[in-house]
């Protein structure tokens, strides 16, 4: 694969501040030489920074943040476009949740085929401008990327992501507004108890099956926090009861058996509460299972510090 890796340290989705360094844990924790051990070609093209724009009005007097994060939304549309466009597959370091704004509908732009979207995250971010209590923007990506109503002063949404063609795995923690509106949408969710009970890899399968049937393109977004805390601690937004290292490894090791994905968001990284960077590791290891590395091929432990 011919693989971009776009900075995107978008810090404006939430107000606890941190996500900006995540680009740099990234590179710090060597994504580039992890991916080029693998056969890819990489390219880093550096941090984006986000467009300048005027501050729309907003009803909601919770939100803050917002000429920023739509500044960015343009920003990372583009950078995710442009990849697309160039024959490449991007990977977005985030940066809060937000930045999937810009990297689902760049992404979505720059092809003919259906776009499905999987959703890896403890949340659900299927806030509006007009719902979201907390006012931070890092809980409205999926409501935005489907072409829901409530964004004044976005960019118009073109090639809105079906429905059905959306898959989140891994609640946990879901704000009342968003459970009704889940509820009343065609998205495919899968929480916590299901993973259990039914085991991650089922649920996963018939997605990554449903996308090859449709000849699809594959955009997946993992939230640090898909992850349980004590393998993962570096985000703000830490809810107990999370995946398993062993169970995000095999996500991403379906995902590369499926050789379905075409772009890829790592976010939430906090890289201020992480402990000598073991979380911006497991994310790393995580992107390198996505593309192709396998159990046999990873690092003799004793032979690495
Ligand atoms: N990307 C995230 N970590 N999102 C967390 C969102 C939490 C909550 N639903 C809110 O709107 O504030
Ligand atoms: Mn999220
Ligand atoms: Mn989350």
């Amino acid at each position: 694969m011919d693989i971009e890796l776009i900075g995107a340290p978008v810090d404006s989705g939430k107000k606890s501040k941190g996500c900006l360094m995540g680009p740099d844990a990234y590179r710090t924790a060597n994504l580039a030489r992890a991916l080029r051990n693998l056969g890819h070609s990489v390219t880093d093209i550096g941090n984006l920074t986000p467009d300048m724009v005027a501050a729309p009005d907003c009803a909601n007097p919770a939100v803050h943040s917002l000429a920023e994060t739509i500044g960015w939304t343009q920003a990372i549309h583009r950078a995710g476009r442009n990849a697309m466009q160039a024959g490449r597959l991007p990977i977005f370091l985030g940066g809060d949740h937000s930045l999937s704004l810009g990297s689902v509908t760049g992404v979505a732009a720059a092809t003919d085929k259906p776009q499905f979207v999987l959703w890896l995250d403890a949340h659900s971010d299927f806030h509006t401008l007009h719902t979201t209590e907390s006012g931070n923007l890092h809980g409205t990506p999926l409501a935005y990327v489907t072409g829901r109503e409530g964004f004044e002063g976005f960019p118009p949404v073109n090639n809105p992501i079906p429905e059905q063609n959306i898959c989140i795995i891994g609640l946990r923690s879901v704000d009342g507004a968003e459970r009704g509106a889940l509820e009343g949408s065609d998205i495919r969710y899968h929480d916590m108890r299901e993973i259990d009970e039914n085991g991650i890899s089922v649920l996963l399968r018939r997605f990554l099956k449903d996308v090859a049937d449709a000849g699809g393109n594959l955009h997946v977004s993992l939230d640090v926090d898909f992850l349980d805390p004590a393998a993962a601690p570096a985000v703000g937004t830490t809810v107990p009861g999370g995946a398993t290292v062993r169970e995000g490894h095999l996500c991403m090791e379906l995902i590369a058996d499926s050789g379905l994905m075409t772009s890829l968001d790592l976010v939430e990284l906090n890289p201020f509460l992480d402990e000598r960077g073991r979380t911006a590791q497991l994310m790393v290891d995580l992107a390198a299972s996505a593309l192709g590395r396998r159990v046999f091929d990873r690092p003799t432990r004793a032979y690495t510090s």
